[in-house]
């Protein structure tokens, strides 16, 4: 397709952990089109950020190894070296991360950080100043004259986030990565700033991959929705599809398992078990058998299909394992247990 913007195929990640590699992500095969906002979810350690750290080079050359491909725009970024990560960074991708305290420099001026982020980039030095007001002004900063003027600390945390993403937006990227952009924030700066994306990324036309726990977030943000568990994608589908039929039990307890549906009064279901370790991930089995109470583990220790099965339409889901089981529903579950 000629909007194809990424293209990961098999992308593993090991990191070095007492001097043993460790497989943190397994073989992952993710594409994003222009215009297109795919949501990355899973519970904390199931590898997302590991894959777009790899999408950034931002892993360490000794204590990090990244295989497989990732294009963008048809470049190939797997193995680029530092400098080649450096000019492409923020020309090409623009990243957006949970806290925006920590990224930027608390000695330096809001408005010169913006300007270092364009100018890093771009040959021509004029009018820096006027684009890094523009800059501000496409983020919904209402005076940006006076808030260029000012220190980090001096603004509010969504103020904040506005820099930041005016930064992310410096060189007009073509992929915006946002690793829990609004996590950070309260629910109606959270709603404004998801709006700001969503606006950007129809103005833009960029993709985004959009890095969250929210599944309400998703529900607004999404067109896809790939969902990880211990380094593996184990579905993805539109999101329509991803939240109307999910499939894999994983997908299943993750939505049984969002706070924002459940009624009060109502227990929330909160998946048994922990993401495994490292060191237990043997991506030969299914690894959430284990946490799938009510299905019988001893009988489905079946080692399940590495590639993920196309069920039309765009869904995919791995493992066929559990699928031979008469398949209960999470909801219904509860009662049965
Ligand atoms: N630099 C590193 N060295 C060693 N292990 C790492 C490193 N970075 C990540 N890991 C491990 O890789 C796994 C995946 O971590 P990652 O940060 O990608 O998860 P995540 O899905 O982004 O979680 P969260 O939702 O908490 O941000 C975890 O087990 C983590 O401890
Ligand atoms: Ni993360």
């Amino acid at each position: 397709m000629s909007d194809e913007l990424l293209i990961a195929r098999d992308v593993s990640v090991a990191f070095k952990i007492a001097g043993e590699f460790q497989t943190a992500l397994h073989k992952v095969n993710l594409d994003i089109h222009r215009g297109e906002v795919l949501a990355l979810v899973g519970e904390s350690g199931s590898g997302k950020s590991t894959f777009a750290m790899s999408i950034m080079g931002l892993h360490s050359r000794d204590q990090a190894k990244v295989t497989g491909s990732i294009t963008l725009n048809g470049d190939e970024l797997v193995g680029l070296s530092e400098e080649a990560f450096d000019t492409y960074r923020g020309a090409t991708v623009g990243m957006i991360f949970q806290d925006p305290l920590s990224s930027l420099n608390p000695l330096m001026k809001i408005g010169d950080q913006i300007g270092e982020a364009i100018t890093i980039h771009q040959s021509k030095k004029t009018n820096v100043h006027e684009h890094v007001i523009r800059l501000l002004d496409d983020v919904g900063i209402v005076n940006p004259q006076r808030v260029a003027e000012a220190y980090p600390h001096e603004l509010s945390g969504g103020m904040r986030q506005r820099v930041m993403i005016a930064i992310a937006l410096a060189n007009e990227p073509d992929l915006i990565i946002a690793d829990e952009p609004t996590t950070a924030l309260d629910a109606t700066i959270q709603a404004q700033i998801l709006d700001l994306i969503k606006d950007i990324q129809e103005k833009k036309n960029a993709g985004i991959l959009l890095i969250t726990h929210d599944l309400g977030v998703v529900a607004e943000m999404a067109d896809t929705v790939a969902v990880m568990y211990a380094g593996q994608i184990v579905e993805k589908a539109s999101a329509v599809d991803l939240f109307e039929h999910p499939q894999h039990p994983y997908t299943r307890s993750l939505l049984r398992a969002d706070p924002s549906d459940v009624n009060p009064g109502e227990e929330l279901y909160a998946i048994p078990g922990t993401v495994p370790a490292l060191k237990d991930m043997d991506h030969s089995k299914d690894l959430f058998l284990k946490r799938v109470p009510w299905l019988d583990v001893a009988t489905v220790e079946a080692t399940v299909d590495e590639e993920l099965q196309d069920l039309g339409n765009g869904h995919f889901v791995r493992g066929n394992a559990w699928r031979s089981f008469e398949f209960i529903d999470v909801v219904k579950e509860d009662s049965i247990r």
